[in-house]
């Protein structure tokens, strides 16, 4: 994928949303400058740029780290928190306050991040934590609190998030 495709990769997944378009670009582009020193001290301004309009100024933590896949949405970027250990997948979706990170053991250490499949669908208020696996085509309902793997191809709610017995999803949900 050349750069310019790679700033873009999300572009399309989040017309009519200028603000996910905005904050996506930017991301992307900082992971761009994190792949080469040399690019870090040329481009530092513009790191430190992003960590005070994306974090402070929106309230949106994606770290430069973090690992996410193409066509990633936000709606309603607001009060998003995802660990740079997390991982996510292809056609994810992320709402208004949700944090995925690691969870604090009682020596004192911490917890893997989760890992999350593709085409995840991540309503609002959500908690995703510890070292927990989300299958491939799953939709966690609002306000859920998930601290066990969920399978691929289900609905997850509640806290602790319980599966929807009888609810599938179909591949390719998004
Ligand atoms: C500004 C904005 O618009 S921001 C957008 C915010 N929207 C979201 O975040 C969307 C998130 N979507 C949801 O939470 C949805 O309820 C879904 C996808 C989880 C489930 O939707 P549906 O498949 O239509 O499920 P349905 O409404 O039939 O409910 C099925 C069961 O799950 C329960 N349930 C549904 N959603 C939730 C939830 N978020 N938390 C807890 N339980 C829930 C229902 O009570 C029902 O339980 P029951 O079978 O024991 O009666
Ligand atoms: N409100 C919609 C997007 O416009 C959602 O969060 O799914």
């Amino acid at each position: 994928m050349n750069v310019f495709a790679y700033l873009f990769q999300d572009w399309k997944a989040n017309r009519k949303n200028i603000k996910g378009q905005m904050v996506l670009f930017m991301f992307r582009l900082v992971q761009v400058i994190n792949r080469w020193m040399l690019l870090k001290v040329i481009f530092f301004l513009y790191l430190m740029f992003y960590r005070f309009f994306v974090e402070w100024v929106l309230g949106i933590e994606l770290p430069r780290k973090l690992t996410a896949g193409k066509n990633l949405i936000i709606y309603h970027g607001q009060a998003l928190v995802v660990n740079q250990g997390v991982v996510l997948g292809d056609n994810c979706v992320l709402r208004n306050s949700v944090t995925i990170g690691h969870k604090k053991l009682a020596d004192g250490t911490f917890t893997g991040c989760p890992r999350i499949g593709n085409n995840v669908d991540i309503g609002a208020n959500v908690c995703i934590i510890g070292d927990v696996v989300i299958g491939d085509n799953v939709i966690i309902g609002a306000g859920a609190v998930v601290i066990k793997d969920i399978p691929a191809n289900s609905i997850a709610v509640g806290n602790p998030a319980r599966v929807l017995e009888n609810k599938t999803t179909d591949a390719g949900i998004l």
